[in-house]
């Protein structure tokens, strides 16, 4: 069980608030960095080939001090050893948490309900890497003798967003045989418009659901097994073209997939916790299984980051602290992840699921409606683009944003000075946060451009920045299967950190459900030409407009 510790009750969130009030609120950044030459060596971290340069915050030692006193009056520690321990804290649920059971190449045990599941772990590993050997050799071929040359992976949400993720930021990995393709909404344009760039002998289709009931999953599986047979006819070839990564072997095999050819998972696996588990097949499909290995063998090496550091040195709870600085002291109520690196673009809708399905929460372990601010809207696009996107809010808007900007030293296209360009602009854009720009510097400015007094103090107030605004820079020496296992261990553990210091359940998703449960009670309603009146007055306007537009049944 995790400690059900409020934290506006503790000594630290106290003293935090004072901290805010009498000194942080007024504090800028670029005096922290004046008065202190050593700021940047100080409040920047190393991990392997990660920099973790927090020095751009609205923080000194003192507050860094009470945010630590914050994560023991929380009691961050228990909580950290009670998740690798296989306590069951996922509590609504009656489940432990354990995603990184599934990269622990220690020769430690890890018990659930009393028995170690490392063999079970690694089990369905070895399964995965002679599955990938197999399709790449070919000896696993189609039903018409042809190599499998297209995976496409059916999956919504955590089954999704993490194999999309990753996949494009390993692309530069890919096997040279392989082409991956994603279908995740139900919208039947997504599967449509896949099908049209693969052709059923050489395609592999993995079925990729925890649960193996999601609507938006079964459906579009039914109708690619429905497109396959169209060619393939005889419902034996099946066998070789799909398979299934789920935790539920009865609803596999009633769909007519063959247990064999099911990788399963366990429930003690968040879906948005799981592209380390069997729904990663379509990654070790697509970057070959040695780099999915490193990829978990990075993200071993966070959780041993997390699990020894100390709290002052630890990366993950640092970012995990800050975030909290920003939410509960300053009003943020978002943050935006900016990683310069074009492959990197599904990064930020990554983290969306994982934080805002995590910390999307308003009930505290207790039962109790909070009296705090918690998890963030999570958003953001890659560097330089969103620069000419929202960076105007982010430098001159009345909203706070944190954000966290991530760039590779070493790039895959180091074609001409690109590479130089992106990482100026990485480096100029925390500056310009930071540092803003003075009424006496624009002054100077538009006085060089030979504009006359009145021009001078009518167009001045619009180009004040008044700087200020907190950046974490995660310099990474380059995105590889290795590293980029890291960034996103670093990124769950903060999540969890967050999550028990704000005393809610970071492993449940039950605000998923009532969406999902009147769609059921509407769809019926779509299926005839009746008028409906059994909603509200829009659902049923909605609804009866929409009989109007659409060609009657
Ligand atoms: O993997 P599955 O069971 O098909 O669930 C898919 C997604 O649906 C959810 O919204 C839960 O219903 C996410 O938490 C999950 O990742």
């Amino acid at each position: 069980m995790l400690p059900k510790i409020n934290p506006t009750n503790t000594q630290a969130w106290f003293l935090l608030k004072k901290h805010y009030e009498d000194e942080m609120s007024r504090k800028q950044m670029k005096d922290l960095f004046a008065s202190d030459a050593e700021r940047f060596a100080k409040f920047s971290l190393h991990l392997e080939d990660i920099l973790f340069d927090y020095s751009k915050n609205m923080l000194n030692q003192k507050t860094l001090q009470l945010l630590l006193q914050l994560a023991g009056d929380c009691e961050l520690k228990d909580a950290i050893h009670a998740m690798f321990a296989g306590i069951k804290i996922n509590e609504t649920e009656h489940r432990s948490v354990l995603h990184t059971a599934l990269r622990n190449f220690s020769d430690t045990p890890i018990l659930v309900d009393g028995k170690d599941v490392m063999p079970l772990v690694r089990k369905v590993l070895a399964h995965m890497k002679s599955f990938c050997d197999d399709v790449h050799t070919g000896k696993w071929k189609g039903y018409s003798g042809k190599k499998i040359r297209y995976i496409v992976n059916i999956g919504i949400g955590g089954s999704d967003l993490g194999p999309v993720m990753v996949t494009e930021a390993l692309k530069p990995y890919w096997h040279e045989d392989i082409e991956a393709f994603f279908v995740s909404n139900v919208d039947a344009t997504h599967i449509t418009e896949t099908l049209k760039k693969v052709t059923p002998e050489e395609t592999l289709f993995l079925v990729a659901s925890k649960t193996f009931t999601t609507q938006e999953t079964m459906t579009n599986a039914h109708t690619a097994r429905q497109w396959f047979l169209h060619t393939a006819k005889d419902e034996a070839h099946i066998a070789k073209h799909f398979v299934a990564l789920s935790t539920n072997e009865k609803e596999v095999t009633q769909f007519g997939i063959d247990k064999a050819n099911m990788f399963e998972f366990w429930d003690w696996v968040g879906g948005r916790y799981s592209l380390w588990s069997a729904i990663g097949l379509s990654i070790a499909l697509t970057i070959g299984y040695d780099n999915f290995e490193q990829l978990l063998k990075g993200a071993y090496s966070v959780d041993t980051h997390f699990r020894t550091a100390k709290l002052e040195k630890n990366i993950p709870v640092l970012m995990a602290l800050i975030g909290i600085w920003y939410t509960n002291f300053f009003g943020a109520q978002s943050e935006a992840i900016l990683p310069y690196d074009q492959y990197m673009h599904r990064f930020s809708a990554y983290f969306q699921q994982g934080n805002m399905e995590s910390n999307g929460k308003s009930v505290d372990r207790s039962g109790n409606p909070v009296n705090y601010a918690t998890g963030p809207v999570i958003w953001g696009e890659p560097g330089t683009n969103g620069q000419h996107a929202f960076y105007q809010l982010i430098h001159q808007g009345t909203l706070l944003i944190p954000c966290d900007f991530i760039a590779p030293a070493i790039s895959h296209n180091p074609v001409g000075d690109h590479h130089q360009k992106l990482l100026s602009n990485f480096f100029a854009q925390t500056e310009a946060l930071m540092n803003g720009k003075s009424e006496n510097e624009v002054k100077a400015e538009l006085v060089k451009t030979g504009k006359n007094e009145e021009e001078i103090k009518k167009l001045c107030p619009f180009k004040i920045f008044t700087g200020n605004k907190p950046t974490n820079s995660i310099l990474v020496k380059e995105i590889t299967p290795y590293s980029l296992g890291s960034l996103i261990a670093l990124y769950e553990h903060k999540i969890f950190v967050q999550g028990v210091i704000w005393n809610i359940f970071s492993f449940d998703q039950w605000g998923v459900e009532l969406g999902k449960q009147l769609a059921g009670n509407i769809l019926p309603e779509l299926l005839n030409n009746d008028e409906i009146s059994s909603h509200d007055s829009s659902t049923n306007g909605l609804i009866n407009a929409y009989k109007k537009l659409r060609t009657p049944l």
